[in-house]
């Protein structure tokens, strides 16, 4: 069965830090997948949107469905992934439980102080200021994970904390089976 680390958590708390190096630690090969990689390498005319020759409200289900069945296609042939991934959107969780039922699935929260989101943010300059703190608000409301981790803590407690509840096969978040 493939394994899926699903990382949870506003833009800026630390999602893709995480990944990377918890990507250097697996025992097996993982992917380390977000919609960011689609973004940032070209799949998508961005520049076309962005111009206003394609409405990318016409488009944005679509993208975000076919990049939800990819993931689960990508482990019904056996990879195993770190997804980063923010759950914004009415009817994704939903989506992404029935896709990823056949799979071993361990959902992280990402959190990370408000002051150091804003931070972050400033100091990477190309998005507005208090935008993560808006979706850190919203976005873990009433979800169940498997484990909550602090970005302050350091990358390397992270990833130890993480791979240990990926080894203790204790699956307790929404994506179980038999979660009730
Ligand atoms: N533990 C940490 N301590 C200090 N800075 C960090 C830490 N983790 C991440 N950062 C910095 O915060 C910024 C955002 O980190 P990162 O890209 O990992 O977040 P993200 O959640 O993946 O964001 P996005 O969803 O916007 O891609 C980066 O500049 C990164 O270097």
């Amino acid at each position: 069965m493939s394994h899926i680390i699903f990382l949870h958590g506003a833009s800026s708390s630390g999602k893709s830090t995480i990944a990377q190096a918890l990507q250097q630690k697996m025992a097996k090969p993982f992917w380390h997948i977000s919609i960011d990689h689609l973004r940032d390498c070209g799949v998508l005319p961005l520049d076309r949107y962005r111009r206003g020759e394609f409405d990318w409200s016409d488009d944005r289900s679509a993208v975000f469905d076919g990049f939800h069945q990819s993931l689960a296609a990508y482990a019904a042939s056996g990879n195993n992934l770190i997804l980063e991934h923010i759950l914004d959107t009415p009817g994704w969780d939903r989506d992404l439980r029935d896709l990823f039922r056949p799979f071993d699935v361990l959902f992280v929260a990402v959190h990370c102080p408000v002051p150091e989101l804003n931070a972050r943010e400033r100091l990477r300059g190309d998005r507005p200021v208090g935008s993560a703190q808006r979706d850190q608000s919203m976005i873990h409301a009433g979800r169940v994970y498997d484990i909550e981790i602090d970005s302050m803590d350091g990358i390397e407690t992270n990833v130890k904390a993480i791979l240990q509840a990926w080894r203790s096969d204790l699956r307790q978040s929404e994506f179980n089976q038999s979660f009730a």
